[in-house]
């Protein structure tokens, strides 16, 4: 389990000294993110018809990873929707929202309420805030989680739940059923409730973990995801 300082230092590490771009790793991490989905709640298993999803964005790295698991879950059959109320003016997450237009993924311009999502959707995905998470939550994202924490289908947290403490977790916070831990279990996940713990992100060069001592298990076959149980 990872502090909030040793998820950055290893993701400055991959960077700086492995020399990986942010788009390699979002690409594999998003695309790890959406190969869970895929078996935890595979399209034809959906109780509501066309695999429809609802994907809330936030404004990091987190947000692009969520904008990659839409494209890929696309891909897959699903019927992707995004919300992205805060889109930062940079070319990566403009192009990743851009491939996803092309697709014909919707963006909403609001977030609809608790009931309707229940209604027009099998599962939300949480792809709001990652490992640089800080302080008291701002606009709009207070009233985002807000509905996410009322919704009665399940909801997906990509890497950490949104709004949680990265170590501590937050009790009064959203209840995923469903959490994709990237890289490495980070330490609010020892309060995760939910169904499903997957691990995804496998692209840790085996000299960083063992640097980190990550301890991970291995990954079988050519799979880029497993359920940590
Ligand atoms: N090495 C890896 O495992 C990789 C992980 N990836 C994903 O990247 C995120 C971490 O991304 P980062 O950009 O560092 O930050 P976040 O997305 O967590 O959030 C930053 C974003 O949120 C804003 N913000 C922070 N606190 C608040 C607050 N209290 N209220 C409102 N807004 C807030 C902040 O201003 C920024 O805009 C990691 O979790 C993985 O999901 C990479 O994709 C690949 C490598
Ligand atoms: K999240």
């Amino acid at each position: 389990m990872k502090s909030q300082e040793e998820a950055q230092n290893i993701d400055i590490e991959l960077f700086t000294e492995y020399q990986y771009s942010v788009d390699q790793l979002m690409e594999l991490a998003g695309y790890s993110c959406a190969v869970s989905i895929a078996k935890a709640y595979p399209v034809n298993s959906l109780s509501k018809s066309g695999g429809t999803v609802l994907l809330c964005v936030g404004p990091g790295n987190n947000g692009g990873d969520g904008l990659v698991c839409a494209r890929h879950l696309k891909m897959f059959g699903y019927q992707p929707s995004i919300f992205y109320p805060k889109r930062p003016d940079k070319p990566l997450y403009k192009n990743l929202s851009h491939q996803c237009a092309a697709l014909d993924i919707p963006f909403l311009s609001y977030l609809p309420n608790s009931q309707l999502i229940n209604e027009s959707y099998n599962f939300v995905v949480d792809a709001i805030f990652g490992f640089s998470f800080k302080g008291e939550i701002r606009a709009p994202f207070g009233d985002v989680l807000k509905t996410l924490k009322e919704i009665k289908i399940p909801l997906c947290s990509i890497d950490v739940p949104s709004g949680w403490d990265i170590e501590k977790g937050n009790p009064d916070g959203v209840n995923p059923d469903f959490l994709i831990s990237l890289t490495a279990p980070k330490k609010c996940a020892q309060h995760f409730k939910g169904k499903h713990h997957y691990l995804g992100g496998r692209f840790v060069p085996p000299d960083l973990a063992k640097k980190y001592e990550l301890n991970l298990p291995d990954y079988p076959g050519t799979e880029c995801c497993l359920e940590l149980k």
